[in-house]
């Protein structure tokens, strides 16, 4: 396909179209029936099971989405972004995220330079930097140690760090290691966040890590300049360069604010904000509360899947086919939302970052070269631990309209509860209670597709 030609010309297009009146004419009930359908929409990988055999989706239709990711060169494509081609080609950039997490070793090219030696040496000190907080060898102005953290940033400077904060909270090994530290975000720039955020927190014994990748976001620099402003004002102005650190960039302009570069974290133009949780916009925050040893794991998880993403034939390739069963609801069936249920309370913060992540990413009406798309593109995510949804919006979902449901179960509980014969103390409870939701679901009008994994992101 010509790089300027739309995808909606091509043959492989038209007949997954025309296959839409035949999927249209199934019941999901009589598609969950055929056992052979349903063991072969099971994919396992690193602990994570996909089913997406509650799909409204039969293997003819797997087997034309995957000659239409064909005709897209899907494959190529994927190939390119991980040999650092500036498929970002709006900013003429790599695309280079998977950088941030692959070992000391590999080799991986941006503009002809090895990105892997300086993704490692901000690791480096973020390690030794979040170390000397955490030991108390570096101190406040007032020679007291640093134990509480708030990260200014917005976005992608926020959403994702958030979500990895909020599913460690209860783990028993990040509970640990965070013993007697608090890690605080301010996003908002109503006033309102600056004062909730402050509460409670004294100036004398609080890090403060100001993260924006352009250092130019109108929200981000005012919360900054407020909490500069509330350090010196009980500190004194020279408190700042104990108490005030960067995640940027743009190093010239984290200098014009005052904080010292050598208290600056790099990031690089090749990793988008969407995408920016693996570098030092989310590594420092989160070493800082919980050790740089636990935040590995996390890093360590993301780059197996990268590894899976890349290597794995479609037909097994969790995220591809993801991706495409999302084409198939949107575009080809008409669902224009997407509800995101993970069954678990550490995972509260989940859909609100995939809903940047998807909806910045896939929410246009151009093709890559800017001709208008002739179809719809991109769903509307949303979503809430599934065990409070069901009591608010999920009667929309039983008897309104259709909305595809992704259900994320959780095998092992961070926290198990067990009390004898009370509903939803224990994980088995929790585990029945999500699978009576998805097949109540399955068995009326709407489809949907089940993750059941026992751990997302971690092994
Ligand atoms: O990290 P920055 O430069 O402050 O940008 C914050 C966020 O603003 C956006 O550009 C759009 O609102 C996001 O993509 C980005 O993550």
């Amino acid at each position: 396909m010509a790089s300027s030609a739309l995808i909606s010309d091509t043959q492989q297009w038209k007949d997954l179209k025309a296959h839409v009146e035949d999927i249209n004419k199934t019941h999901l009930r009589d598609l969950l029936s055929d056992d052979k359908r349903c063991q072969s929409m099971l994919v396992e990988f690193d602990d994570i099971l996909l089913d997406y055999s509650r799909q409204q989706a039969t293997p003819e239709t797997i087997q034309k989405l995957f000659e239409l990711a064909e005709a897209a060169s899907l494959k190529e494509k994927i190939i390119r972004m991980y040999s650092g081609e500036h498929i970002n080609s709006t900013e003429n950039r790599s695309v280079l995220h998977v950088a941030l997490r692959a070992s000391r070793d590999a080799v991986i090219q941006s503009d002809g330079q090895n990105v892997v030696p300086e993704v490692w040496k901000v690791l480096d000190k973020i390690q030794e930097f979040s170390e000397q907080i955490r030991n108390g060898s570096w101190v406040g102005a007032t020679g007291k140690a640093l134990k509480d953290v708030v990260a200014i940033g917005i976005g992608g400077s926020f959403l994702g760090p958030l979500f990895v904060h909020t599913a460690l909270q209860t783990d028993p090994e990040a509970v640990e290691s965070a013993r007697g530290r608090q890690l605080r975000f301010l996003a908002n720039v109503d006033p309102i966040d600056v004062a909730r955020n402050i509460t409670g927190l004294n100036p004398e014994t609080t890090l403060v890590v100001v993260v924006s990748k352009t250092f130019t976001t109108a929200e981000t620099m005012l919360n900054a300049r407020t909490l500069r402003e509330w350090i010196s004002s009980a500190l004194g102005p020279s408190a700042v360069a104990k108490h005030m650190v960067a995640v940027s960039t743009n190093l010239t302009l984290v200098e014009k604010f005052g904080i010292d570069p050598k208290n600056a974290f790099a990031f690089w133009d090749w990793v988008g904000g969407r995408y920016s949780v693996c570098s030092a916009v989310g590594i420092l925050p989160l070493s800082l509360q919980y050790g740089f040893s636990v935040i590995e794991k996390f890093l360590r998880g993301a780059s197996s899947i990268d590894q899976h993403f890349y290597s794995q034939p479609f037909e097994s390739n969790i995220p591809v086919l993801l991706g495409l069963l999302s084409i198939w609801n949107v575009t080809f069936l008409g669902y224009p939302a997407r509800a995101i249920l993970p069954y678990s309370q550490a995972l509260e913060k989940f859909a609100p970052h995939i809903q940047q992540v998807s909806m910045e990413s896939n929410g246009k009406g151009v093709s890559i070269d800017g001709v208008p798309l002739p179809f719809e593109a991109g769903e509307i995510d949303f979503g809430e631990p599934g065990t409070n949804g069901q009591h608010s919006f999920y009667q929309l979902i039983h008897q309104g309209r259709v909305i595809p449901c992704d259900f994320i179960g959780v095998v092992k509980s961070q926290q198990p509860v067990f009390l004898k014969g009370e509903v939803v103390s224990n994980h088995d409870e929790l585990m029945s209670n999500y699978f009576a939701q998805s097949d109540a679901l399955a068995y009326g009008k709407v489809h949907l597709s089940l993750h059941y994994s026992s751990k997302l992101y971690f092994r």
